[in-house]
């Protein structure tokens, strides 16, 4: 393993430290890190390190060092897209539920990977499309969720739902979640979503604040393709809201598809947890 890729969290101080070592470890070990140009221009050698534009970050990486929370890793998996290079992520973050590899665990895990002795958790990803007049207007692939969401005006938003081209339902709620298993424990879960385990292939789909006795969340297979369009009032702002970092401003009629992306993220595992370990110690799933 030779090509290695160093994500780390924008304005942050510790993040920035951490990276100076790392390039530095590197370095000794004759490997020229590659770095996004922001972090670049911020260290104190930027000569060890290759720069690049985030989008091509992780081209030719074999392995990308996420320093960062969860966020930083979320965007870290769009910058690596379609390529499924392996994921290490070093919490730095608040919570680090997907950075599960702490900050001492950092460097006996990349002797692990540099002598390609580690394991990766395999994650499904989605694929979301926005059409407009039945021409494709956007198109984002997200590892945790693609939500709709109704804007600040307290009006609820009709979504008709179909699954495959079956009707499901017209949603009226304030909005809706599609999460994968790994988004499970995301925002979903504030909706009164199930905990999926991300060793499963499947598709949640968790109203926000429905009105009505009967609705439940619903869990869909990972081949399911589901449509929803969009109906609000001219004036309401409605937005689809990618992996809770990237907005588009919908519009009645538009048609939101979601379906399984042809490529996953690929992350590597901390030989110390399992993810039932982080579930209890991170969320406090079972305490009484
Ligand atoms: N009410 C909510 O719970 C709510 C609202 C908006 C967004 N979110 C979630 O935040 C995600 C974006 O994360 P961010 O860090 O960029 O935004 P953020 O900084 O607003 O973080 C939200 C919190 O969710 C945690 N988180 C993110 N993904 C998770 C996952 N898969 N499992 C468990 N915890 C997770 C983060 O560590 C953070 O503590 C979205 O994809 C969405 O799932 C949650
Ligand atoms: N390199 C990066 N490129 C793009 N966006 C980034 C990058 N680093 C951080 N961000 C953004 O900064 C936000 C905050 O980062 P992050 O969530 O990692 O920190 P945190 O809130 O301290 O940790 P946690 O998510 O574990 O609570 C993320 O939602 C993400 O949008």
């Amino acid at each position: 393993m030779k090509k290695i890729a160093i994500i780390a969290k924008v304005h942050d101080p510790r993040c920035l430290g951490v990276a100076e070592e790392l390039i530095d470890w590197l370095t000794q070990r004759e490997i020229v890190p590659r770095v996004e140009e922001h972090l670049s221009k911020q260290l104190r050698h930027p000569g060890l390190a290759e720069s690049a534009e985030s989008s091509e970050v992780a081209t030719g990486a074999d392995l990308v060092v996420v320093l960062g929370g969860d966020g930083t890793l979320i965007a870290a998996c769009r910058m690596v897209g379609s390529r499924e290079v392996p994921i290490l992520g070093v919490n730095l973050g608040s919570l680090g539920f997907l950075t599960e590899i702490t900050l001492d665990e950092m460097y006996p895990a990349m002797e692990r990977c540099l002598a390609g002795d580690f394991e990766v958790s395999q994650r499904m990803m989605l694929l979301a499309q926005v059409l407009r007049g039945g021409e494709q207007i956007e198109r984002h692939r997200v590892l945790n969720d693609a939500v709709i969401n109704k804007g600040a005006l307290a009006r609820i938003v009709d979504m008709e739902t179909s699954v495959d081209g079956r009707h499901l339902t017209t949603f009226k709620a304030d909005g809706l979640i599609v999460c994968t298993p790994t988004g499970s424990t995301g925002y979903s879960l504030s909706a009164n979503g199930p905990i999926i385990h991300p060793g499963l292939n499947c598709i949640s789909i968790t109203p926000i604040c429905p009105h009505t006795l009967t609705n439940r969340p619903l869990v869909v297979g990972a081949e399911a393709s589901i449509a929803i369009r969009i109906d609000a009032q001219e004036d309401e702002a409605v937005f689809l809201t990618l992996d809770g970092q990237v907005g588009v401003k919908l519009i009645c009629g538009d048609q939101v598809h979601i379906r399984k992306s042809d490529h996953v993220a690929r992350l590597v595992q901390s030989r110390s947890k399992d993810y039932f370990s982080v579930l209890r110690a991170k969320l406090k799933w079972g305490e009484r």
